[in-house]
């Protein structure tokens, strides 16, 4: 929606070429003062933040639909603005990130910027207990790891993903966008931590931090919040409620197997395959120097992520499954180690099928046995009844 503008009042970006070149000098202009309903016609409140009021508004002259993100003057500076507005703009040419437009003003005691409107809502509006389908959440790793790759190529850090803050624009989650870029910053700056964050979304790093202590802000921290968004899409609830050591059984649970001091694994990931685990290993490294960057999402798409019951209950992976057996963690060499798995799972079944032994289970043959076996009663019923 670039060329629209809010004409009594707006702040106008000159020229949208200086998204790329500007995008570490935050410009601050005047800001205009106006009668929001000079220009709008405000429907409804979408959503109230903790720092903001989203309201669904139209444009009267152009008669567009917009969001305005209204920032009480009292809970922001006036810096703090210009940045959200400057990084949510800059950002907005990623097919997955919220779209901004060059429209500013301040109104009725607050900051605004106008974004465009997300009709079905925030994520946290979709994942319901028990979670999403594994499908849907690799729609959602997808795209939002595409986003954070193109932030972190810019040396920024979001450090608020969580599922709030993803808006979803199809019903089938094939288009979600990343939006609330208030608390994005430079990457190696110091910050403090981010203000009214649900504390299951939080790194250690971060959980440690003392009241008022500035941490270097890091790419780390959102490549663990992504662990934890999709941790929420898959079972629709957080993993631990604090990733703090001392005082969380369910995180130091966790930390024990990650770090390889137990074999067992903790028991609210026990429905995962041996590749999603390695991918939640890889992503929530307790140190963040050890973390794995975001682009290693990607290496997991293909893989089966959850476990399937057999007849007797027990948990395996899908027959259609290209995972691994065995969790490999070796760092490098990723694909090849996969590769050189598969030919020995290949190797085995055959040497145990010369045996006779059955070693995994075709779900297509057990379910047309099943099919056969029904009709042959129905059948035999039929016969049944017809000598009545
Ligand atoms: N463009 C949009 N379209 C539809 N809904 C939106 C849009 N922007 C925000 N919302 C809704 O409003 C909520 C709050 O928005 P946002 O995160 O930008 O505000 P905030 O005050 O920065 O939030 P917080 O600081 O609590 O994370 C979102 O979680 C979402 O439900």
């Amino acid at each position: 929606m670039t060329g629209y503008t809010s004409t009594s009042s707006s702040y106008k970006m000159r020229n949208e070429k200086s998204r790329e070149s500007g995008l570490h000098r935050i410009q601050e202009v005047e800001l205009e003062n106006v009668d929001l309903n000079d220009d709008y016609d405000v429907e409804r409140t979408l959503g109230e933040g903790c720092f903001a009021k989203i309201l669904l508004a139209t444009h009267r002259k152009t008669n567009t639909t917009v969001v305005l993100k209204a920032v009480h003057t009292e809970m922001s500076t006036v810096k703090d603005f210009y940045r959200e507005f400057h990084y949510s703009y800059h950002l907005s040419p990623h097919p997955n990130i919220l779209s901004s437009y060059p429209v500013a003003f301040q109104s009725e005691g607050c900051y605004i910027f106008a974004q465009e409107y997300a009709q079905l809502g925030d994520l946290a509006g979709v994942v319901r207990a028990g979670g999403i389908p594994e499908e849907s959440c690799k729609k959602v790793a997808q795209q939002l790891c595409s986003a954070l790759e193109f932030l972190h190529s810019k040396q920024l850090v979001h450090r608020d993903i969580k599922l709030e803050n993803i808006l979803v624009f199809a019903g089938d989650l094939s288009k979600v966008k990343l939006c609330d870029f208030g608390e994005t910053r430079k990457e190696g700056c110091l910050v403090n931590k981010v203000r009214g964050t649900w504390h299951p979304f939080l790194p250690p790093e971060v959980c440690e931090t003392v009241k008022n202590e500035r941490f270097t802000c890091r790419p780390a921290s959102d490549c663990w919040q992504v662990g934890i968004v999709l941790f929420v899409c898959l079972t629709g609830c957080p993993p631990w409620h604090s990733a703090d050591l001392t005082s969380d059984t369910d995180y130091s649970n966790f930390s024990k197997w990650q770090k390889r001091r137990t074999t067992k694994i903790p028991s609210q990931f026990r429905k995962f395959t041996p590749r999603l685990l390695r991918m939640f290993r890889r992503l929530m490294e307790h140190k963040p120097e050890k973390r794995a960057s975001i682009t290693e999402v990607y290496k997991y798409l293909k893989d089966s992520w959850l476990l399937e019951k057999n007849s007797s209950g027990s948990p395996v992976e899908r027959k259609d499954s290209t995972n691994l057996y065995i969790d490999h963690d070796d760092d490098d060499d990723d694909e090849d180690a996969h590769h050189i798995n598969d030919e020995n799972k290949v190797r085995l079944t055959k040497l145990l099928s010369s045996y006779g032994l059955e070693t995994t289970l075709d779900q297509k043959a057990m379910t047309s046995r099943i099919w056969e076996w029904v009709l042959a009663c129905e059948s035999n019923a039929d016969a049944n009844l017809e000598g009545i």
